[in-house]
């Protein structure tokens, strides 16, 4: 469980947001909406422990998720809206540093992540030779290997075609389903089905 108590975001001189709070329950899945500059971005980035809360508070599992950050950061994986695509190494070498386990394990958990992101074919060509799409879904390959209980994604279906889409909305139910949680910015239909909605204005 991943509570948000009240928590306000400054940035500059400007306070983008005062008094959010919500909960989001093991399996449970969140889109967060609002427009350009509203602070969607920020929150992730907060409730990852990358920006300063300005006020309020981030639980997990009923525990102040600041304290431990190390800790904390174990259970979450984090999509920027820039894919952080190595160019210069094919599509296999820019996941093996993200691979856990012994060489074996680390193979086979490169090729399942692939295989879900439908890349396999592209596996040993350099990363600057993929599309845009292509590159998202390479970043999107990387929450597959490292087991994290939160999601937090920022603009996830961005640039991908709808097959591509449909592939991540069965990412999202099988982490759902073995009691993750997701919370994803977006302007866009995410295939969440019963996920709900919080908007910044
Ligand atoms: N490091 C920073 N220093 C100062 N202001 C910042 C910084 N980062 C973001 N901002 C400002 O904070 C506001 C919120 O930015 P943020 O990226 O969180 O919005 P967003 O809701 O994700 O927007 P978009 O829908 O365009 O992605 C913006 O006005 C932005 O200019």
């Amino acid at each position: 469980m991943l509570e948000i108590l009240s928590v306000a975001a400054i940035r500059g001189d400007h306070l983008l947001f005062e008094d959010l709070s919500f909960a989001v329950a093991s399996g449970e899945a969140i889109a967060l909406t609002g427009r350009n500059g509203a602070g969607k971005t920020t929150l992730l980035r907060m409730i990852a422990g990358l920006v300063p809360l300005a006020s309020g508070r981030v639980l997990w599992a009923g525990e102040d998720a600041m304290a431990d950050l190390n800790a904390y950061h174990a259970r979450l994986a984090y999509l920027g809206h820039q894919d952080a695509v190595k160019p210069g190494l094919t599509v296999t070498e820019n996941l093996s540093t993200w691979a856990a386990g012994r060489r074996a394990e680390r193979e086979a958990g490169i090729e399942a992540a692939l295989e879900q992101v439908d890349l396999l074919d592209l596996a040993d060509i350099p990363a600057r030779m993929l599309s845009a799409g292509q590159k998202r879904r390479l970043a999107i390959a990387r929450l597959c290997l490292r087991p994290a209980a939160l999601w937090l994604l920022d603009e996830p279906v961005t640039g991908l075609d709808t097959a591509s889409v449909l592939l991540f909305g069965d990412m999202i139910a099988r982490h759902r389903a073995q009691g993750g949680i997701v919370i994803a910015a977006t302007h866009q239909d995410l295939p969440m089905p019963g996920g709900r909605s919080v908007r910044l204005s």
